[in-house]
């Protein structure tokens, strides 16, 4: 029996008895394996993009059919789950792709008896993971029960944040000194990093850190980049492009649909003249990156490394990520067999998490669980 949870969820607390392993929660990876990973390597290399200018406009090459699906409707949630199941079928189809993406909070017990002991290591994204979806990036703001989830967290469990946003600016918003930082997708990690390409430097306590950024010769680039798709975009009411240091976001949330072509083309057109630079899709977001082999999963991968957890057979990683950027981990811990990727997501998505939660509520839920079975594993 799984842990049942006070929140409205009535389904796969016990599993059919048809239903396949996989589908029943047990992480194949997890299984006796034969192999153990290869050591931590800090090797990134450039890859090519394809040929710029290739492609005349935006239709042509996806951006956007890939916008138009980049971020579900916020929907309001009906407290009474079977109500709900009744009146729209959008959560049938989310039932039946809980079969593949099983809850995480419905497969608790699951997940930690795989744990039992190892050490766990928690990897949390940001927004749309501790923070809900906004329309102004800047009041993307943590609540304080969040706030106290990870924290209580990080007591326990090596704890990092891995997100898009610039290192400094998710810091501040989720201001724990007791975690790791990665940013800009991964692209600048603070932390214990034994790397010799790590500098030093000192955090906002002035504490010396170590600091690995792989994409340190794209830094002028990328703020010639920014102050070019600001300019290119001003005239588009209500589009909003960031500097997150070694990558640039051009927001299109708050822009009328009937303009997303605009904006689309305008963004293909800044990058046609920086082919070392490429596009990736984030909830309605179009981000710009350099095109270096590095990206979240690299992160995790050199954090696990950097803080001695590379050992499969002593360390389970837990992921937690609403956005196709968290994918690249969800991909790493499940072909590497190090752990769970949990997609945050109220709709059906295509993803290599294992499992998943419906909105950061679920998060903070899966969180506290997570300190209380140590609570207890500690008692006993
Ligand atoms: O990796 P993350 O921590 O999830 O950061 C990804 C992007 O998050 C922010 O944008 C998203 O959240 C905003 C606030 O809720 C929302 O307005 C926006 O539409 C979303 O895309 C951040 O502003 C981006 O720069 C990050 O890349």
């Amino acid at each position: 029996m799984e842990l049942k949870t006070n929140h409205a969820a009535p389904v796969l607390t016990d599993p059919a008895p048809t239903i396949s392993k996989s589908r029943l929660g047990i992480h194949s990876s997890l299984l006796p394996y034969s192999q153990q990973g290869a050591p931590f390597s800090s090797k990134y290399i450039t890859i090519p993009r394809k040929k710029p200018g290739k492609l005349d406009d935006v239709w042509s090459n996806g951006w956007l059919d890939a916008m138009k699906s980049s971020s579900p409707p916020r929907k309001k949630l009906n407290k009474d789950f079977s109500v709900e199941v009744a009146s729209d079928d959008n959560d049938n189809a989310y039932l039946s792709w809980m079969l593949k993406h099983p809850s995480a909070l419905n497969f608790f017990e699951r997940i930690t008896s795989f744990a039992r002991n190892k050490k766990i290591a928690v990897f949390l994204d940001y927004d749309g993971t501790l923070s809900p979806i906004v329309d102004d990036p800047d009041r993307a703001l943590m609540s304080d029960a969040m706030r106290d989830a990870v924290r209580n967290v990080a007591k326990y469990f090596p704890t990092a944040i891995i997100s898009g946003r610039n290192r400094d600016k998710v810091y501040e918003l989720v201001g724990l000194t007791e975690l790791y930082y990665a940013g800009s997708h991964g692209m600048d990690i603070m932390g214990p990093v034994t790397n010799t390409d790590s500098v030093n430097s000192t955090d906002q306590q002035g504490k010396e850190v170590k600091l690995f950024q792989p994409a340190k010769e794209f830094l002028p680039m990328i703020d010639e980049v920014f102050r070019t798709l600001v300019e290119n975009t001003k005239g588009i009411k209500g589009a909003k492009v960031e500097n997150h240091k070694f990558c640039a976001s051009v927001h299109y949330r708050n822009v009328d649909e009937k303009n997303w072509s605009t904006i689309a083309q305008r963004v293909h057109d800044v990058l046609k003249d920086y082919p070392r630079l490429r596009l990736t899709h984030g909830r309605k977001v179009l981000e710009v990156r350099p095109v270096i082999e590095w990206n979240k999963g690299k992160a995790v991968e050199f954090l696990l490394g950097s803080l001695g957890l590379y050992s499969r057979d002593e360390v389970l990683s837990i992921y937690i990520g609403d956005d196709r950027t968290d994918e690249d981990a969800f991909k790493v811990l499940k072909k590497k067999n190090r752990g769970y990727g949990i997609l945050v997501s109220p709709i059906p998505k295509e993803t290599s998490a294992f499992y998943s939660l419906r909105e950061p509520a679920e998060v903070m839920e899966f969180l506290k669980a997570l300190v209380s079975w140590k609570d207890q594993e500690e008692a006993n």
